[in-house]
């Protein structure tokens, strides 16, 4: 069991003082009560969580995703020509003429999803989404924005699946970076990069590379992925999550920035705020992956009326 109560919450959440300016409750009441969430120590394989360097089979595999993820992700590919200026991936997917269903029809399709990137998780995806949403409620429960918005951050992964064009796992899956700027050490298997065509070109190789200072990440291209999709279909459907909700849809996989403290830089006030969210999130994210299954069924009237109150009954996908 990876839950545990009468543990401190994470030493760098009870640090967080700054109100949040959006309309999501401060951090430190948040944070207030007893029951906290303690991080196992080991995966579901018994290895330590984003051991990236391990000997093992799977950790050859996940290794040849980066590769492949770290040469075919450039500026060229998440906006197709320099001349038009769209972007095109977003481009692409941000027309959200692929499907009709509801949330809850996507966290189900979402179980034939396979994620070649992750080296933690062995479980059905609608399992990494219930025990992170009911980890992170257990200990933040009357923050249900944030219980909605575990639920539906990796919904963005359908994009692998044939009836969404099929893309290849690069696109879809791994940790995500800025695409037109230097590629960060931080980055797992930076080593890849080198066979990246924008890693020799000097518009793109700088420390700020096409971007300004402070220029806010709403600004800065991200390689294309499950994050930058869902966030799309939440806005472009009206979503009334807060903007720290859909800040955590578009950047859970940002670990160079949230983790290794990387390209922040890049960042503008908006997004200082809603890193310590992401901060709390992302704890949840990761070491809620466990082999002690959720109760579907039990769990399914609680996020339906989550879902009632933030999401449209269909959305264009
Ligand atoms: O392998 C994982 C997985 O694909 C997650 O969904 C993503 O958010 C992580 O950043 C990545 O490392
Ligand atoms: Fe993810
Ligand atoms: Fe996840």
């Amino acid at each position: 069991m990876t839950i545990s109560i009468d543990k401190p919450m994470f030493e760098e959440v009870s640090a967080f003082q700054k109100k949040s300016e959006n309309n999501t409750r401060d951090l430190t009441m948040a944070s207030e009560h007893d029951e906290a969430f303690l991080a196992p120590e080991m995966n579901a394989f018994g290895r330590q969580f984003r051991n990236y360097d391990a000997e093992n089979e799977r950790q050859k595999s996940v290794e040849e995703f980066y590769r492949l993820q770290h040469i075919n992700q450039t500026v060229d590919f998440v906006r197709v020509s320099k001349l038009i200026r769209v972007k095109k991936m977003r481009a692409e997917y941000g027309k959200l003429d692929k499907m009709v269903m509801s949330i809850w029809e996507c966290c189900e399709l979402l179980n034939d999803v396979v994620d070649e990137s992750d080296p933690d998780l062995d479980e059905p995806q609608i399992q990494h989404l219930l025990q992170s949403a009911e980890a992170i409620r257990k200990d933040y429960p009357n923050e249900e924005w944030l219980h909605l918005t575990a639920l539906i951050h990796d919904l963005g992964k359908v994009i692998t699946l044939p009836q969404f064009g099929g893309l290849p796992q690069w696109a879809t899956v791994g940790d995500t970076f800025p695409v037109g700027c230097a590629f960060d050490e931080s980055n797992v298997h930076h080593k890849y990069f080198s066979e990246n065509p924008d890693f020799h070109n000097q518009a793109y190789n700088t420390k700020s590379g096409i971007y300004t200072e402070g220029c806010g990440l709403n600004n800065v291209m991200m390689s294309w992925g499950h994050d930058d999709y869902m966030y799309l279909v939440a806005k472009e459907n009206g979503s009334t999550l807060p903007s720290a909700g859909q800040f955590i849809i578009r950047y859970h996989s940002f670990y160079p920035l949230h983790t290794a403290g990387e390209y922040t830089h890049l960042m503008n006030e908006e997004d200082k705020e809603n890193l310590k969210w992401l901060h709390v999130f992302n704890k949840y994210d990761l070491y809620s992956k466990s082999k002690v299954h959720v109760d579907v069924e039990k769990v399914k009237p609680y996020y339906m009326s989550l879902i009632r109150k933030y999401f449209p009954e269909n959305l264009r996908w």
